[in-house]
């Protein structure tokens, strides 16, 4: 589950914490990757110094072209609050050096970085170089003709110049030294001196640049420097991973060349007398027991000191204490992985034309109507068939109009009433139906008639709803169409998500908050820290409950439904929603609920039948080509979304797709926060036509104009499937979605994309039926019975009790055999559901 997203073999290298030190050096070579278009890197995935000096490095990034530039993380150096995150990086590469000597700008600029900086030569070229600190802890050694592109991270004890730990780089058979450890001279990079020799003269350790370290100037030492000596560094100040022809990355200089305090950045005093403490105890480990020198776990690298959790980067407590570890572990979507979260988002619109933008009706959206839906479980209210009936508080309902909702979704139509009547309710429907309003409708509505509880006054909010989300973009999004709904009331919406400046959201949730929408990991935070207080809470949502109660997140929910706060079942509403609900999901998730009624629109984990699926046979060597070849004949306008299965190899995908001409961007779930915010709207604003993602978009995203779906890399879970071409076809417009099936990787998924496309009536490819005929296991997903047919219980052969009926002549019950429809209102018999496909 989570492993989509955070666990991904390529990355597990640069993320151990004893090891990686502070100056996260990196390096993807030019050619080292593999593709024609020379070396881009994941910036984030290069972080090198991820452990405790947060270096996460300006990744490394050398390209063919110099426009196509190079990304890089926009944390590595200089990382605001701490003295660590000196992120070694080498912008050119060997192809970029030779073919537009862009490397000079870059080495320029690094050259006077100070710390962390290395030579435009040293990347790509010629190895060497890769740290200069002169501070505290960690390298990154960059050895030369290292195929796999990296080398680095350091902090290791051992020998700096060539890695050895039987000897120290004092005694080095290689030779080396100043800064950095490659052969030859570290000035000029000839391999006929050393350094020392230099007839070029040349600096001090670290890095080799010529003159003064601190301001550029040829004529003194850093030593010297009249502006004083110390860091410095550079940021990439663009950090949109815009992968278009004329991106250019911003450079500019943070910290630059003054002294001052590496642990707050403060010009006026050291770190050594930061008030803002700065590295009690362990930079290694944290501890507080020890100094780093000290630690048993070994490694270590520079950095650390900001009084932050090194797990989460939040403040007030220590990575020992972290309370998102769990959250961490997850991989929640990215949630709270390092840097330290100084983003601030930007305030949402005031503007009611982009409060009420929303995607147009489709045609199929009457279709709809002929969807068989089943409510089981005790007493179910009947249904409505406008949004007249539905009782909606006058403000709410006069939004509904401004949203342009002339007629509810069948979702809506179920679930508005049951969850007006104070029932508790898990809801299946299939994707770009409408779920979200389906909640938020009737709840905004209780709360404004009941009265509002929160005061801008208090020191603790007590939210009356908490929607959780598995992703911070959902999160945003539903927190969005929240204020639309409540729009001109008195009611205030706030969302939380991790990878965000906890200052800035603690100060929002200060201004009052009704109903927070928060990913899981912020959510617990701001409750252990006592700012959100969990008694008042009269409704609890999971979207997209079946991932929110799944592995990856089902501790997170535990803790929140047992928090002592938290109003038990039966006192609180708790509603859940999804396309998909796995049996055992389901079986869990009725811990949480109290005589729950079960909807289900359609099949329970069906796909969108407004969404065209076709499966092609490809196999890995093969796929570029035909995705270029698939948008080659994309119409302008049309927006496709592409899943990879890793981070790295959205990255890849995406710099690819650049230099062929095809403006693209990423989101997964090694990108800043801001990137990803970034990202994505540049993808709404048809900026970038192409998104390549990982499953961190697969679920909730609702993007005008995505026409196209491209499953690049098959999923692991049928769900994710389902989810991700889910992106398209939404509130009855059409869609489009092809997915690469490489029969050496993808079979075990083969009989249940069987399934999914013969009940969308789509075609079966003939090699997806020999496949699946030769398929080892027989279940409906991998993990044995996944696809929760119906109510899980109602037990084998038994409709649930149906549902009173809806005026419109609904198919609420005894409908189409085909579907588990429950007998009307009185309950009956339904059609078997095939739940397994043995
Ligand atoms: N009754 C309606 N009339 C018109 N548009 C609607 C209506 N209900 C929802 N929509 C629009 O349909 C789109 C899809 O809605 P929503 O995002 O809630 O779908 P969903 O069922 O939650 O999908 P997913 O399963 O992907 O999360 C949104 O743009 C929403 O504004």
């Amino acid at each position: 589950m989570a492993e989509d997203w955070d666990n991904e073999s390529g990355d597990t290298a640069f993320q151990s914490q004893s090891s990686g030190g502070g100056f996260g050096s990196s390096r993807y070579g030019g050619q080292t990757n593999g593709t024609d278009s020379g070396g881009y890197s994941s910036a984030p995935s290069l972080g090198a110094g991820r452990g405790r000096g947060r270096g996460r490095g300006l990744g490394a990034f050398g390209a063919k072209t110099a426009q196509v530039g190079g990304i890089s993380s926009s944390n590595g150096f200089g990382n605001s609050s701490s003295s660590g995150g000196f992120g070694s990086s080498g912008l050119g590469g060997r192809s970029q050096a030779q073919q537009n000597g862009g490397g000079d700008d870059w080495g320029d600029n690094r050259d006077r970085g100070g710390s962390g900086s290395s030579r435009t030569k040293s990347f790509g070229d010629r190895g060497g170089g890769g740290f200069g600190s002169n501070r505290s802890g960690g390298f990154g050694s960059n050895r030369r003709d290292d195929e796999n592109g990296y080398s680095g991270g350091g902090g290791g004890r051992g020998c700096y110049n060539c890695g050895s730990e039987d000897h120290q780089k004092r005694d080095c058979p290689e030779g080396g030294q100043g800064g950095g450890g490659g052969r030859g001279c570290f000035n000029c990079g000839s391999e006929d001196h050393q350094k020392r020799d230099c007839p070029q003269g040349g600096g001090g350790g670290g890095g080799g640049g010529r003159g003064c370290f601190n301001c550029g100037s040829e004529d003194h030492q850093k030593r010297d420097c009249p502006q004083g000596g110390g860091g410095g560094g550079y940021l990439v100040t663009k950090v949109t991973l815009l992968h278009t022809p004329s991106y250019t990355p911003t450079m500019e200089k943070i910290r630059g060349g003054g002294g001052g305090c590496y642990n707050c950045g403060s010009e006026d005093h050291q770190k050594r007398d930061c008030p803002q403490g700065g590295g009690g105890g362990c930079y290694n480990c944290g501890s507080e027991d020890h100094q780093k020198r000290d630690c048993p776990q070994g490694g270590g690298g520079g950095g650390g000191g900001s009084g932050e959790c090194y797990k989460c980067h939040e403040t007030g407590h220590f990575a020992r204490e972290c309370p998102n570890a769990d959250a961490q572990a997850s991989g929640e979507g990215g949630e709270d992985r390092p840097p330290a979260s100084v983003y601030i988002p930007p305030e949402p619109s005031q503007d009611e034309e982009v409060i009420f933008a929303t995607i147009q009706k489709g045609i199929n959206f009457d279709k709809y109507d002929d969807i068989p839906v089943e409510v089981s479980g005790n007493n179910p209210p009947r249904c409505i068939t406008s949004f007249h009936e539905a009782d909606l508080y006058e403000r709410v309902q006069e939004n509904v109009r401004k949203a342009k909702y002339d007629k509810p979704t069948p979702v809506q139509k179920y679930g508005i009433p049951i969850i007006g009547a104070g029932r508790d309710l898990m809801a299946c429907a299939q994707t770009g139906s409408g779920k979200t309003a389906a909640f938020l409708l009737p709840i905004l509505s209780s709360m404004l008639r009941n009265g509002l509880e929160s005061s801008a006054l208090s020191v603790q909010q007590c939210p009356q709803t908490i929607v959780v989300s598995p992703t911070r973009e959902l999160a945003i999004q539903i927190y969005h169409e929240a204020r639309k709904f409540s729009h001109n009331t008195m009611l205030k919406c706030v969302v939380v998500y991790g990878g965000t400046k906890v200052m800035h959201q603690l100060s929002q949730v200060d201004r009052g908050c009704n109903l927070l929408v928060a990913t899981p990991g912020r959510l617990l935070d701001f409750i252990n820290r006592g700012k959100i207080n969990l008694e008042k809470v009269q409704f609890l949502v999971l979207d997209e409950a079946d991932r929110m109660l799944d592995m990856g997140f089902g501790p997170e929910m535990e803790k929140l439904v047992n928090n002592p706060a938290m109003p038990k079942k039966g006192d609180r509403q708790t509603l859940m929603f999804s396309a998909t609900f796995p049996n055992e999901v389901q079986q869990r998730a009725a811990d949480y609920l109290n005589d729950y009624l079960f909807l289900t629109v359609g099949r329970v984990g069906g796909a969108n039948s407004d969404v065209k699926q076709v499966v092609l046979e490809v196999d890995n060597y093969s796929k570029r080509d035909k995705l270029v070849e698939i948008l080659q004949v994309q119409p302008e306008g049309d927006r496709t979304l592409v899943f990879t299965e890793t981070k790295r190899g959205a990255d890849f995908l995406a710099s690819f797709l650049s230099q062929s001409g095809f403006p693209t961007t990423s989101i997964h779930g090694d990108r800043e926060q801001r990137e990803r915010e970034e990202a994505l709207e540049d993808f709404k604003k048809n900026r970038a036509c192409v998104l390549v993602a990982t499953s961190v978009a697969a679920r909730g995203l609702d993007i005008p104009y995505v026409k196209h779906v491209v499953n690049y890399d098959f999923p692991s879970l049928i769900e994710d499937y389902v989810h991700r071409i889910g992106r398209t076809g939404r509130c009855g417009n059409i869609g489009l979605s092809t997915s690469f099936y490489d029969p050496e990787k993808d079979s075990a998924l083969s009989r249940a994309l069987i399934k999914v496309l013969a009940d969308a009536q789509q075609d079966v490819p003939e090699f997806l039926e020999a496949a699946a005929d030769s398929a080892i296991g027989t279940y409906h997903g991998n993990a044995g019975g996944r696809f929760g047919g119906r109510d899980t219980r109602s037990g084998p052969r038994r409709g649930g009790g149906g549902s009173g009926g809806c005026t419109d002549g609904f198919n609420s019950g005894g409908g189409d055999a085909d579907w588990n429809s429950g007998g009307g209102g009185g309950g009956g018999s339904g059609a078997q559901e095939e739940e397994e496909w043995d």
